[in-house]
């Protein structure tokens, strides 16, 4: 069973990412891709559906033609684990 950071945990976390808010009453961080078109939104979807697959981790997400808006928590843990923010950097390698 995977726990929750502490402050200090996700603070540190969070300094190596870009664009992630984190979402306090949420237990959550968030961040919104932009694309070109719905092609392009969708084909970093499918990446990174792929990417959550593997971790064992998923997001939860929606996407509205080339806006993709992903929110991740840890469910089992009832708010933000160290799976989030490894996966918030598997997202961010997609897009280099
Ligand atoms: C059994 C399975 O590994 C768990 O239910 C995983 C799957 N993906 C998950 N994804 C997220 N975001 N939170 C979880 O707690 C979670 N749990």
């Amino acid at each position: 069973m995977v726990e929750k950071l502490s402050d200090t945990e996700r603070e540190a976390g969070l300094r190596g990412l870009k664009g992630w808010i984190y979402d306090e009453a949420a237990g959550a961080i968030d961040r919104v891709f932009k694309f070109k078109d719905f092609s392009e939104a969708f084909a970093f979807m499918s990446r990174v559906a792929l990417a959550a697959e593997k971790a064992g981790h998923h997001p939860d997400w929606s996407n509205s033609y080339n806006s993709v808006s992903i929110r991740l928590s840890t469910h089992d843990a009832g708010g933000l684990s160290a799976r989030d923010i490894a996966l918030a950097r598997a997202i961010d390698k997609i897009l280099i």
